[in-house]
């Protein structure tokens, strides 16, 4: 895969880490962060394989330098870096629903953010561990403990529903992915996923039984992957794509790009009335991270239901990760 697909400007580099390297999504996440010419600087942790995914990927012929972390290193794996991807916990198996990750990935997710608002609080923060709806607001309470949270600064990595969204859709009318942006708004898992199909101008075709099929689809194609995993996982490569090409935007944005707009699961006001304060957006990235967020926009009828079955989920998964860190 070629470095361009990612990024053209290198005017300043940052220093990245990745925790929960060695995993089926660190591996080829860190790869993929390798050919950023905008990375300058890859720190590679986890409780085990790290330095050898360091030392493997290192080899790769772009500038950055790779240094790989022991499981008794996270502090120093921490020193200096600007963005972090966390990619750290444990997968589904099939049966499972991503909130029953939430007894093993709370506590791992929770001494990660611990850490990381000790040793470089003001860095943008990028989860991808599930339950994200919930892990999310635990890193982002983590960071309030420590008196260190800026909410523009802490992002749930929602990119896959997107990829999924866009390439679902081109299936479906025959076109190709990159005419096919959907936006997709809410949260991380099941009914808390809403694709806003008629925000794009070939997606508003499609209705009837092929509409809710395709939102179907991507409200559940997570558990495409784990089902036809058979037990040995979830979602990895399509995830590290997802994972490289949203830290791609906001390293974009964080390096002076202007606009650069991108659904992600941040603390977020729209829905706060409703004791939703996280909800994944079109937020616009600019130097310091969240720059601005859009809200939801024009809804048809179908997409003002998903909205509404949407919230009340979403409300739950956030009020349990703000509790496990109360
Ligand atoms: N946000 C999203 O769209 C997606 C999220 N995921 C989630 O990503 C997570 C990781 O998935 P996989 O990579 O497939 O799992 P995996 O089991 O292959 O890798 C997880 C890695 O985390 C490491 N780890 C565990 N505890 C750690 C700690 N305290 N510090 C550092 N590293 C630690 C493990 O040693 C392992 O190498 C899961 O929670 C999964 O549900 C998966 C796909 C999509
Ligand atoms: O389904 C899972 O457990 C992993 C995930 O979040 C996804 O693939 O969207």
């Amino acid at each position: 895969m070629s470095a361009r697909m990612f990024s053209s400007s290198a005017a300043r580099r940052t220093k990245v880490a990745v925790l929960g390297a060695g995993g089926g999504i660190g591996q080829p996440l860190s790869l993929l962060l390798k050919q950023n010419p905008l990375v300058s600087e890859l720190s590679l942790y986890d409780i085990r394989g790290a330095p050898g995914v360091a030392a493997d990927v290192s080899h790769v012929d772009t500038p950055s330098v790779v240094k790989g972390y022991a499981a008794d290193k996270l502090e120093e794996a921490l020193q200096g870096v600007k963005v972090v991807v966390i990619p750290a916990g444990v997968p589904r198996k099939p049966g499972m629903t991503r909130d029953d990750l939430f007894n093993t990935n709370a506590s791992i997710v929770r001494d990660l953010a611990a850490a990381i608002a000790r040793v470089s609080p003001s860095a943008h923060v990028l989860v991808i561990s599930n339950p994200v709806n919930s892990t999310v607001p635990i890193v982002a309470s983590t960071f309030e403990k420590a008196g260190v949270f800026d909410p523009a600064h802490i992002f749930g990595v929602t990119t896959l529903d997107v990829v999924r969204a866009s390439r679902f859709l081109s299936q479906v009318i025959g076109a190709v992915p990159s005419e096919c942006d959907v936006p997709v708004v809410g949260g991380h898992s099941g009914a808390t996923i809403v694709p806003l199909f008629s925000q794009t101008k070939v997606g508003k075709a499609v209705a009837g039984e092929p509409y809710a099929k395709l939102v179907n689809r991507v409200q559940f194609g997570g558990d495409e992957v784990v089902k036809a995993k058979d037990g040995a996982g979830s979602a990895t490569l399509s995830m590290a794509y997802a994972g490289a090409k949203f830290a791609d935007c906001l390293l974009r944005a964080l390096n002076g790009e202007k606009g650069v707009v991108t659904p992600t699961f941040v603390k977020s006001p729209l829905y706060a009335d409703k004791g939703v304060d996280f909800f994944a957006s079109l937020i616009e990235l600019g130097p310091n991270g969240v720059q601005k967020i859009n809200p939801v926009g024009n809804l048809t009828p179908e997409e003002q239901k998903l909205l509404e079955a949407c919230l009340p989920d979403l409300k739950k998964n956030i009020d349990k990760g703000k509790a496990f860190v109360a």
